[in-house]
């Protein structure tokens, strides 16, 4: 069964088209991503499947379901690429409140906690006020937010925004090992080609609202006689630009 399955999907905002037919499909388990560069169109897809914004046409399903289901809401998580944190809140307590959030107080919303705490790895930090945070420690708790429900699907807007290669290291090694310790399907967008090698096993490349390829990495890579993705994309998209 797919996750996902986005089918010729268009969205137009007033007169500008962002999404002009984008088409991928997501196996349940996989580590997808979709790359590709800024204004590519994964947020605006990101949103779509997480039912915050109505496509303009084409076929979108999530566990076979419309976005926004209400039987999704249990089973799919979002961490949007801008993705705040309470300020006046401890780690810990923001993750109590999400794990009550899904499950009220009850077991599971313990384990869930648990989990958080387990996920965000921060210590002791992880009482103090997430004011005091760094970027890496309030994306660590963003991203032990997502994952602690254990989600069947995960929509992650890059997941490792903003953070120095030894932070976004650290988030892609969590994700890698959740999603192999509980089977959820992860899918995670980057503009940052090189180091989604490191942790999909599948990914689409978009630019301008397009899918131009997908495919598992060392399928695409040999199939292409390309080193690393960022070679694959700039010999796919027909641009001689840096992103
Ligand atoms: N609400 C909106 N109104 C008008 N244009 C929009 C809106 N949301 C997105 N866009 C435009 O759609 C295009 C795709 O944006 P999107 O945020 O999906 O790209 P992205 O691939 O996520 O880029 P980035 O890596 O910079 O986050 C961009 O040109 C953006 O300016």
């Amino acid at each position: 069964m797919y996750a996902v399955q986005v089918e010729n999907l268009t969205k137009v905002f007033g007169n500008f088209q962002a999404l002009r037919g984008v088409s991928f499909a997501v196996e349940e388990g996989e580590v997808f991503g979709l790359i590709g560069p800024n204004g590519a169109g994964k947020t605006t897809t990101f949103r779509i499947l997480a039912g915050l914004l109505p496509p303009t046409s084409g076929k979108v399903l999530v566990l076979g379901k419309a976005p926004g289901s209400p039987e999704l809401k249990r089973v799919v998580t979002y961490l949007p690429e801008d993705a705040g944190t309470y300020r006046n809140l401890t780690g810990y307590e923001f993750l109590r409140m999400v794990s009550e959030l899904y499950f009220g107080r009850s077991r599971e919303a313990e384990e869930a906690l648990e989990l958080g705490v387990k996920i965000a790895s921060l210590g002791e930090k992880i009482h103090e006020k997430m004011k005091g945070y760094s970027k890496g420690m309030k994306r660590r708790i963003q991203v032990a937010r997502a994952l602690m429900v254990k989600p069947r699907l995960a929509i992650l807007d890059e997941p490792t925004v903003g953070l120095d290669v030894v932070h976004a290291k650290e988030i892609r090694t969590l994700i890698k090992e959740f999603a192999r310790e509980h089977g959820s399907t992860i899918l995670l967008s980057s503009h940052n080609m090189l180091e989604v090698e490191d942790v999909c096993g599948e990914v689409a490349i978009i630019d301008r609202g397009v899918v131009l390829l997908q495919g598992k990495v060392r399928d695409l890579l040999s199939e292409h006689g390309a080193r690393n993705l960022e070679e694959l994309f700039f010999m796919v998209a027909g641009r001689g630009e840096a992103m």
